[in-house]
C-alpha cells in the first residue's frame, strides 16, 4: 500500500488523514506535536482535542516522531499553520524521502517572503515542481471529519501526480477533481480566508446577504486580479478552490476567519479576539502578505487593504466601512487580462 504521512494533528490534518484512510488505499501516519494526542488517536480513535465526537478510522496511527511518520513515505501532507512552515520543514527535511510527493493542504502566504505554500516548500526543500501539489476547495474540517459529502481540487502541474493524489483521498464522502493550476488553486484558498474575514466583520457589524455577497463578489474579482497577474488561469477561480471555496467559509459559522472577522465586527479589539481565537485563522496574518503580493505585482485588492487596516492598523470596522464605499466609481471589470 501507498504510505502517506500527515504532518500536523490539528483540524484539517486530523480530517483529511482520515478521508485518507478511509480512502483504503494507502497507510496513514499522521504527525501530532503533543504526545497525548496522538496517543488518545491511537487508544481511542478519537482526536479529543478537534473532534471529541467523531469515531476515526481504526487504521489510522499517530505519532510525534516525524522520522517514523516520514520513513518510506510516498506522499507528505503538510498541515501546519502557513508562518510556521518554513522552520517545520527544515526541521523535517533531513527525514523527507526525495521522491516523495509533497502536498499542501495550507491556505496562506507567507510574510516578509510572500512566497506562496508551494513556493515555501521548494526553497527549503529544493523539491522538483512536479513533486509538489495541493488540495484546496470547500473543506470545513468539522463537516469532513463528520463524513459529510464535500469536494475538492487537487492540483501538480505534472497531472499524473494529481491523479495518484487524487486517488489515494478519493473517499465515498470526498470528491477529489484534479487540476494543473497550482497558483490558481493555492491563491484561490489563500485570499478567500482574507475575504471571509472581511464578511464576518459585516455580520458583526448587523448588515445583511446584499452586503455578503457584494464582498463574496468583489472578493472574487479581486482574487482574479491577482491571480491572473502570477499565471494562474482565471477559470479556475470560478471553481472549486475558488468560488466554492470562498462561498462556504464566507457563508459558515464554522469558518474561523469568518467568526474572527464577525468579533471585530461586533466591537471586540484585535488582541482580545486573537487571545481567545485557538484555531488557526490564516487570514489574520496572510492578509498583509496578499497585500504586499498584490502592491509588488500592481495588482489592486482593496477588501484585502481594508482588512489589513483593520487588523494590523487598528482601523474601526465602521471606518473602514466608510473608506471602503466611498472609493472612486469603476466599472465592473478592470485590471484583468
Ligand atoms: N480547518 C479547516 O477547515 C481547513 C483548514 N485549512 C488550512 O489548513 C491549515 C492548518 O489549519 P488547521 O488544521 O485548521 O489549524 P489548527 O489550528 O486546527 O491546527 C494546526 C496544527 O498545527 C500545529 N501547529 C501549530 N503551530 C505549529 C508550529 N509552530 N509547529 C508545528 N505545528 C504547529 C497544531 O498543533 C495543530 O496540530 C491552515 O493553513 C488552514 O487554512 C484548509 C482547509 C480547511
Ligand atoms: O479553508 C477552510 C474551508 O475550505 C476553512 O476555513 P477557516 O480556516 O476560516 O475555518
Amino acid at each position: 500500500m501507498t504510505k502517506v504521512a500527515i504532518l500536523g494533528g490539528g483540524s484539517w490534518g486530523t480530517a483529511f488523514a482520515n478521508v485518507v484512510a478511509d480512502a483504503g488505499l494507502a497507510t496513514v501516519t499522521l504527525w501530532c506535536r503533543r504526545p497525548e494526542l496522538a496517543a488518545a488517536i491511537n487508544d481511542t480513535h478519537i482526536n479529543p482535542d478537534y473532534f471529541p465526537q467523531v469515531q476515526l478510522n481504526p487504521e489510522l496511527h499517530a505519532t510525534t516522531d516525524p522520522a517514523q511518520a516520514l520513513a518510506g513515505a510516498e506522499f507528505v501532507v503538510l498541515a501546519v499553520p502557513s508562518q510556521s512552515l518554513r522552520d517545520n520543514l527544515d526541521a523535517w527535511r533531513p527525514h523527507i524521502p526525495p521522491d516523495a510527493v509533497i502536498v499542501s493542504l495550507i491556505k496562506g502566504v507567507e510574510l516578509g517572503t510572500t512566497l506562496r505554500m508551494s513556493e515555501v516548500v521548494r526553497s527549503v526543500l529544493n523539491h522538483p515542481a512536479d513533486q509538489v501539489a495541493v488540495v484546496s476547495g470547500p473543506n470545513l474540517a468539522g463537516e469532513i471529519a463528520e463524513r459529510q459529502p464535500a469536494t475538492a481540487v487537487v492540483a501538480c502541474p505534472h497531472e499524473a501526480t494529481a491523479v495518484r493524489l487524487q486517488h489515494i483521498c478519493k473517499a465515498p464522502y470526498f470528491r477529489p477533481y484534479t487540476h494543473t493550476d497550482l497558483v490558481g488553486a493555492e491563491l484561490g484558498g489563500a485570499v478567500k480566508n482574507v475575504i471571509a474575514l472581511a464578511v464576518g466583520v459585516a455580520v458583526g457589524l448587523g448588515f445583511g446577504d446584499n452586503a455578503k455577497a457584494s464582498l463574496i463578489t468583489r472578493g472574487l474579482a479581486e482574487t482574479v486580479r491577482l491571480a491572473v497577474a502570477l499565471g494562474a488561469d482565471e477559470h479556475t477561480l470560478a471553481g472549486l478552490a475558488g468560488m466554492g471555496d470562498l462561498v462556504a467559509t464566507c457563508s459558515s459559522p464554522l469558518s474561523r476567519n469568518r467568526t474572527f472577522g464577525e468579533k471585530l465586527g461586533s466591537g471586540m479589539s484585535v488582541a482580545d479576539v486573537i487571545a481567545e481565537t485557538r484555531q488557526t485563522a490564516e487570514g489574520v496574518r496572510s492578509a498583509r502578505a496578499i497585500s504586499a503580493l498584490a502592491r509588488d505585482n500592481g495588482v489592486d485588492m482593496p477588501i484585502t487593504e481594508t482588512v489589513v487596516a483593520m487588523v494590523d492598523e487598528g482601523l474601526p470596522p465602521e471606518e473602514a466601512l466608510v473608506r471602503f464605499m466611498s472609493r472612486s466609481a469603476k466599472p465592473e471589470r478592470y485590471g484583468v487580462g
